[in-house]
């Protein structure tokens, strides 16, 4: 396998040739089956409050990127109960308190933590333009946009209800080094605003100044 990919020569069947940790124990994406999961609820106060979530410590921010496919039924790289969406945003962060660089925080079982946010077909969605209005600069695979001062809690839905899990980088280096908080809500994005990039499936970045 030369270098990694979606074909057939080089999709996800043949990355443990080269990355051995693809046989892991907590390798991602996974489906999320609700009925086996529970929302989880800080219950020591008089009404249910989600405090802090999973992390312990403050995660930075280090890029933001979109997984899509070739159809709106599989784009998105989780599942809920067996049920995929047209696209998944990953928001990753690194344990910069407890580590000194992104790349060794990536080696650590609690060195990344990435904010999943799935993508349904619907309404268009102002605060995405920012960044689809952008797509057309980076249709091609590995070239990136840079933004200055974009916040990307802008692209959040109304609620953070979540489930998490430690699991893993979704492609190679598949680093089992992510503590996965995967947002239940969808958020909304017209068909005017995807961009049919030349390589379904491809990974693009935006990453701020
Ligand atoms: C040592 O080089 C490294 C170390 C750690 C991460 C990466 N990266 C490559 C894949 C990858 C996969 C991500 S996902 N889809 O799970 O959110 S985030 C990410 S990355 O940070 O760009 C490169
Ligand atoms: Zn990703």
């Amino acid at each position: 396998m030369l270098h990694w990919g979606y074909d057939e020569h080089n999709g996800p069947a043949h990355w443990k040739e080269v990355f051995p940790v693809a046989n892991g124990d907590r390798q991602s994406p996974i489906d999320i089956k609700t009925e086996e999961t529970n929302v989880e609820f800080d219950d020591t106060v008089n009404k249910s409050v989600l405090t802090g979530g999973p992390l312990s410590g403050t995660y930075r921010l280090r890029q933001v990127h979109f997984h899509w496919g070739s159809s709106d039924e599989a784009g998105s790289e989780h599942a809920v109960d067996g049920m995929k969406y047209a696209a998944e945003l990953h928001v990753v962060h690194w344990n910069a308190e407890k580590y000194s660089s992104f790349v060794e925080a990536a080696r650590q079982s609690d060195g990344l933590a990435v904010m999943a946010v799935f993508l349904k077909v619907g309404e268009c969605n102002p605060q995405l333009k920012k960044i689809t209005d952008r797509l057309d600069t980076i249709r091609i695979k590995g070239k990136r946009a840079l933004f200055t001062n974009f916040d990307p809690s802008c692209l959040l839905p109304k609620s953070l209800d979540y489930w998490t899990y430690f699991g893993s980088l979704t492609v190679p280096p598949l680093l089992e080094s992510v503590i996965w908080i995967v947002l239940r809500e969808p958020i909304s994005v017209c068909s005017e605003q995807q961009v049919q990039a030349q390589i379904p499936d491809v990974t693009v970045s935006v990453k701020n100044k």
